[in-house]
């Protein structure tokens, strides 16, 4: 276990230690945008009284460290996880590369990426680290009487590896066409089948957004919007616009709409539901805004979720945390780190940070909250 001191030091310089009542404060004067004495900040102070009872800002730390499972000796490859992004095509190979690439650096064993014919070199000429599969097809390559058979034999070799993952990223620069579209859609089905938890992300919450039954009633379903994604979202289920005032109450409810999958909304804060509770993380990240955080954070859902799912299953007994969704755990310590990461990286590159900053920067993150010896 990681000595509670070193827990001590890192709260104290990334705001981990603030009291919860009044980080929930900050969290909310932030969130609902309340100028003092102002409609909006009796609005807030509405809000306040029906959102602390839910229980806001997350013990992150607390959960990193509990989740974070101990270098062992006695553990063979695999056992720390093994990932499976599903994404990239002609247009975006960097975002599977960074959400691959994370889990790689967060202390998953193994990383795989399903991608289009066209974007496998590009990945595979990143990294030597991410096992990478050219098996994904788009409209442009294949003819309209080759569309049935294409499909299965795409459906097909992805299903064969299923089982070995412990968690799936559907979307990181995956592209909208719409025959990939359907092919990863039967990708879903099945993972769903087998129980494996997805985390949907970028192009895979646009194909959720219009299919909400691919993960309906799924409690093993992460959604990470951001806030073009959620607006999209909370249109299509709630029939509302995405709403500032009562953004965790509107979460809650969004999350139960679609059946109690978790989703992070994105943003200056990170909001996070399942129907049950929702939790926030609002630690001080960078100001930088480059693409590619995103992607990180669903790279490093994937792992910590795996963890939570891991260490439930073996010690539920002295796991004592607000929320018992593995899932719900994930996220919070995945946006956690991500804010930790993007803050080393912006400290020392300011206006030239970039996600490949934030990704070097993440093992010191955690290695201060849960050293590896
Ligand atoms: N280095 C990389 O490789 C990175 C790649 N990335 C990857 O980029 C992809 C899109 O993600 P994003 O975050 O740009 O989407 P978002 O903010 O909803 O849209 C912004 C605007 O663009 C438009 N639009 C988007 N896609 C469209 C499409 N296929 N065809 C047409 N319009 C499209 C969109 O319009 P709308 O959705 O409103 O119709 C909105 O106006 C996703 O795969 C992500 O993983 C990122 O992770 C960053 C790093
Ligand atoms: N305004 C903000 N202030 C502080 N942090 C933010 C802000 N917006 C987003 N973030 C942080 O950046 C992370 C990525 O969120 P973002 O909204 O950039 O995702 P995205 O658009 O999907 O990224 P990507 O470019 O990878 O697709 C979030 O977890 C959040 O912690
Ligand atoms: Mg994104």
């Amino acid at each position: 276990m990681c000595p509670l001191h070193t827990f001590s030091s890192v709260a104290r310089s990334h705001n981990f230690a603030a009291s919860a009542v009044s980080r929930r404060h900050q969290f909310l004067i932030r969130s609902l945008g309340g100028v003092r004495g102002s409609a909006s900040s009796r609005r807030m102070a509405a809000g306040v009284t029906n959102l602390s009872s839910l229980g806001l800002e997350a013990d992150a730390g607390s959960i990193l460290k509990r989740i974070t499972p101990p270098l062992d000796s006695g553990l063979h490859k695999g056992q720390a996880g093994k990932i499976a992004v599903i994404g990239g095509c002609r247009e975006y190979t960097g975002a599977p590369y960074f959400a691959a690439i994370s889990a790689l650096k967060i202390g998953a064993d193994l990383s795989h990426v399903f991608c289009t014919k066209d974007a496998a070199p590009v990945i595979k000429s990143y990294s030597p680290e991410l096992i990478v599969h050219p098996v994904l097809e788009e409209s442009y390559s294949i003819r309209e009487d080759e569309k049935a058979s294409v499909s299965s034999l795409v459906v097909a070799e992805v299903k064969k590896w299923m089982e070995r993952f412990d968690c799936l990223v559907v979307g990181p620069g995956l592209g909208r066409d719409a025959f990939l579209m359907d092919c990863i859609s039967e990708i879903m089905r099945h993972a769903r089948q087998s129980n494996i938890p997805i985390v949907v992300d970028g192009d895979g919450l646009f194909l959720v957004t219009n299919n909400l039954g691919l993960i309906a009633g799924y409690s093993l379903a992460v959604l990470t919007p951001n806030v073009n994604e959620y607006k999209r979202l909370v249109e299509k289920v709630l029939g509302r616009n995405a709403d500032d005032q009562d953004a965790a109450e509107q979460l809650l409810s969004l999350s139960r709409s679609v059946g109690g999958a978790t989703i992070l909304r994105k943003g200056n804060a990170d909001l996070i539901s399942d129907g049950e509770t929702v939790s926030v993380v609002s630690a001080f990240g960078s100001p930088r805004r480059c693409g590619g955080q995103g992607d990180i954070l669903s790279g490093s859902v994937a792992v910590f979720s795996s963890w939570a799912r891991q260490q439930i299953s073996e010690h539920s007994e002295r796991l004592n945390f607000s929320s018992s969704n593995p899932m719900v755990l994930g996220c919070i310590a995945g946006s956690a780190l991500l804010r930790k990461a993007a803050s080393l990286a912006f400290a020392e590159n300011k206006r030239a940070t970039l996600t490949t900053d934030i990704i070097e920067s993440l093992g010191a993150s955690l290695e201060e909250i849960c050293p590896a010896k």
